[in-house]
């Protein structure tokens, strides 16, 4: 038992040292769009296999850090973050939270539709408008934001300025996947009236933007990034504890 204890301490010890010691590498924008590339078309992932696998840690990831009032939000931009966030709000709503969606640019792609239907065959439901800043505040315990991810180029376009607004001035804590989104990938927050997330959920590896990063909790997720790809981009990356989807950094 003793010995148990002192070997579960040992081992906390050295993860803690151990992430601080790690220097991550912070991608640009165009090292993360090459790595993804990679991922499709020289090792052969599908985009389903790693949306899947991406929404997934970040439900985790989610989970815990915000377990009172289940009420969460999940706005789904009309690219592979959106997309993310339509696999997280599934498996949220199979872990017992309540999501609604706000996916105000859908697409004809078969991928996103299977994932949207899959939600709406879970009852999750889907609003058609906009939510308010009050709306926000007094409905929901998290806003899981899946807007834009390492492909956005700004400006925000007219479809999404409202919801961005609404953001910016929310007092619900927000969950970023990948970009807090309206975020230049490199730069950061264009503004002061740029969104300021409590949580980021970096996937595959931070981008340069995380550096700006100040809220509560930064996981990394996606543990897909196989050994060799990782060792040719040097990312460092922390060890995912046992058999987690996400790591806390
Ligand atoms: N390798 C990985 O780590 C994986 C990450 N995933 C997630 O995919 C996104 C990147 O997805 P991508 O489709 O390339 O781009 P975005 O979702 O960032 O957005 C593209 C989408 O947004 C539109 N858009 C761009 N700029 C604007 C703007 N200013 N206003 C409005 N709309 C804009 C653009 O037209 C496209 O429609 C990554 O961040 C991860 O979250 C994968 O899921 C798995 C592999
Ligand atoms: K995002």
């Amino acid at each position: 038992m003793i010995v148990l204890l002192r070997n579960s301490l040992v081992s906390r010890k050295f993860h803690t040292l151990h992430r601080s010691i790690v220097k991550m590498k912070l991608l640009t924008q165009k090292e993360a769009i090459d790595i993804d590339v990679k991922l499709f078309n020289e090792y052969k992932f599908s985009v389903d296999q790693l949306m899947e696998l991406a929404g997934l840690s970040c439900s985790h990831a989610i989970t815990k850090c915000y377990n009172a009032n289940k009420k969460v939000l999940i706005l789904c931009g009309p690219g592979n973050n959106g997309g993310d966030g339509l696999v997280c709000a599934r498996h949220l709503a199979m872990m017992g939270y309540q999501p609604t969606i706000y996916y105000p640019k859908q697409t004809d792609n078969m991928l996103y539709k299977n994932l949207t239907h899959q939600c709406q065959r879970i009852n999750i439901e889907f609003v058609q408008n906009a939510p308010k800043t009050e709306d926000l505040d007094k409905q929901f315990s998290v806003i899981v934001d899946a807007l834009f991810g390492f492909s956005f180029k700004p400006p925000v376009r007219e479809t999404f300025a409202d919801i961005m607004n609404s953001l910016v001035n929310t007092k619900t804590p927000i969950a970023s996947i990948d970009i807090p989104s309206g975020w230049n990938v490199e730069d950061g927050p264009e503004n002061e009236a740029s969104i300021k997330p409590d949580m980021l959920i970096s996937l595959t590896a931070p981008k340069l933007c995380a550096k700006f990063f100040k809220g509560r909790y930064h996981f990394l997720g996606g543990r897909f990034v196989p050994p060799s790809l990782q060792e040719e981009y040097k990312l460092n990356l922390p060890e995912y504890p046992g058999t987690d989807t996400c790591v806390q950094l």
